[in-house]
């Protein structure tokens, strides 16, 4: 078995810094967690790559070529489109290590995991090769203080969720830059409870929530019975915050149990052999 992370999520939210953190947590508890960079835009990021999507194809390429002349975001689908066709190429940088566990950086174009079929396809490859992988969606706990912005990030965690059909985690990034009252404010939604979440934007009572009351209504209920829709806070400046989701993520793809087995069958003496 291989393990992996699928880091998604939208522009900014924070996926490049959660790698680098993850990565710095790891080696400071004698584990290797390697990061795969698919952004063929990215420009600055705090990690060494194991493998980068810019050695294959650089969004540039597609932009600046004559016949393609891509703009910035069918050229990045277009970069995806270029990695899959060459995945052979991706096969061969990951190698073929057992027990590995790597952290793909995706690009923030949200498109990419709602409903285009590049990255469901990138998630069929690398089934294939073993990697069982949980979808990590990262959201600006910023944007995710008021009822209405927190149904609206609970939706498009839902589809992404719907699209890649995997194991899936929602983070809330950027914990430290919440004031104290934000942050309790938060606290209300962290279990989701759509009662309070309606509450909370009827207290607005604007024109649309008046006449769009029952479809609210309906939406809180969606998020309600899906219960899938929960979201961990990750504060990087706390170590045991970062230990926290690690060990989330760990437990749902079970990484360390078939290990564990592997240990259990190695210790185990083999009434053939005595010398070991
Ligand atoms: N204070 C604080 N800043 C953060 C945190 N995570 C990310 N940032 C900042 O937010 C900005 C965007 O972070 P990135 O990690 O590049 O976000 P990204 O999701 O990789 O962005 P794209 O790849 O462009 O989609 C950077 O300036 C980071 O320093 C966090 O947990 N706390
Ligand atoms: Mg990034």
């Amino acid at each position: 078995m291989r393990y992996a992370q699928l880091v998604v999520g939208p522009a900014g939210s924070g996926k490049s810094t959660y790698c680098s953190t993850i990565v710095k947590h790891a080696t400071d508890t004698n584990r290797i967690i390697d990061v795969v960079n698919l952004d063929p835009a990215a420009e600055h990021f705090d990690y060494e790559p194991l493998v980068d999507i810019r050695e294959l194809i650089h969004l540039d390429d597609a932009m600046e070529d004559e016949e393609l002349q891509f703009g910035p975001n069918g050229g990045l689908v277009f970069c995806l489109e270029t990695l899959l066709e060459n995945c052979d190429w991706l096969e061969e940088q990951l190698g073929d290590v057992d027990d590995d566990y790597i952290l793909f950086d995706c690009p923030g174009q949200i498109e990419l995991y709602t409903h285009l079929p590049v990255m469901r396809k990138l998630v069929d490859k690398l089934q294939q090769w073993n990697f069982r992988i949980c979808v990590v969606f990262m959201i600006d706990s910023q944007f995710m203080v008021d009822g209405a912005k927190f149904i609206s990030g609970t939706m498009a965690a839902l589809s992404v969720m719907v699209n890649l059909e995997l194991s899936h985690v929602n983070i809330l990034t950027k914990m430290d830059l919440l004031s104290k009252s934000a942050r309790k404010q938060l606290d209300n939604y962290l279990d989701p409870d759509p009662h309070i979440l309606l509450a909370d934007m009827r207290n607005g009572k604007s024109k649309w929530h008046e006449k769009y009351a029952k479809l609210t209504e309906s939406i809180g209920e969606v998020i309600e019975n899906f219960s899938l829709v929960r979201f961990y806070p990750l504060n990087i400046k706390e170590e045991e915050s970062i230990d926290n989701i690690l060990l989330t993520i760990d437990n749902i793809i079970q990484y360390g149990e078939d290990a564990d087995v592997k240990v259990r069958d190695f210790d185990e003496p083999d009434p053939e052999d005595n010398d070991e």
